[in-house]
């Protein structure tokens, strides 16, 4: 799914120089479900905004799915995030004036589908999420966990191949952070999503399936559990091999 070469993002900021990301490699296989954790101000954000295309790398090379995301066009990048990666933020990111349908089928307009295929998909997809009954309602009508399945439900929606999600229950409750996580668990197996998740919450790190450290800059991924063959997806085994040889 992802490989990350010589990857390093700077940033100039007052004259200083700030290493982001320092230079490293990595590889995510399709079907991974990765959580990350590492000490505040280490690059998570940074590298999530990297594999998301929402930026690019000061130097080396991010390839994701065989086609390498830093050296297309921005409007061809932009074609792949609105297709295939979904985002999911800590601050929900909802648009206050629009309902919970109308914030969730936004995901859908840059795709090019009819009125009608937007409506049933958004309102499949709020189902999905069990908010089907609240399509209608403003985020401020909507409990903090509502508004992050809201959340969920838009980063679902166009049925992307990636799920990118930057500390989704930072804002929530212990019992609410469990629902969300059961959540994007739930659609990473039944969707076959890849799902790479930020959080400074070691027990959503102990249900991943690898866990991903990221500490001045650099990321260090490890299995964090067994893989469950009754209950975890399969995941392509030669995914980074090809990523590699491409
Ligand atoms: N746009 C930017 N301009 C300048 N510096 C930036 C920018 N974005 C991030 N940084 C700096 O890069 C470093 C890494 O930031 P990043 O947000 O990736 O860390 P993080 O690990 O996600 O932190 P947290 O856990 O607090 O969210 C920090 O020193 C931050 O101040």
């Amino acid at each position: 799914m992802y490989q990350l070469t010589g990857v390093s993002k700077e940033f100039h900021k007052n004259g200083k120089l700030i290493e982001a990301i320092r230079p490293m490699d990595a590889v995510i296989e399709d079907g991974a479900w990765l959580a990350i954790q590492g000490p505040t101000g280490h690059g998570k954000t940074t590298l999530l905004q990297l594999l998301g295309g929402l930026d690019r790398p000061t130097h080396g090379t991010v390839e994701f799915d065989g086609r390498q995301l830093s050296s297309l066009s921005e409007s061809a990048v932009t074609k792949i995030r609105a297709a295939e990666i979904g985002f999911v933020f800590q601050t929900f990111n909802l648009i206050p004036t629009l309902s919970a349908a109308e914030n969730v089928e936004t995901a859908l307009v840059p795709l090019k589908m009819s009125g009608a295929n937007r409506r049933e998909r958004t309102m499949n997809a709020l189902e999905s999420v069990g908010l089907a009954d609240r399509a209608r309602h403003l985020p401020s009508e909507l409990s903090g966990g509502q508004q992050q399945r809201v959340g969920i439900a838009r980063a679902l929606v166009k049925e992307p191949r990636v799920l990118l999600a930057d500390e989704p229950t930072g804002n929530l409750d212990e019992d609410t952070r469990d629902e969300i996580i059961d959540l994007l668990e739930a659609s990473w197996r039944e969707r076959g999503l890849t799902l790479v998740l930020v959080t400074h919450d070691s027990s959503i790190v102990k249900r991943a399936w690898l866990r991903g450290v990221m500490r001045k800059g650099r990321l260090t991924i490890s299995e964090a559990r067994p893989r469950n063959p009754d209950t975890d997806p399969d995941v392509d085994p030669d995914a980074g091999a090809e990523a590699e040889a491409a």
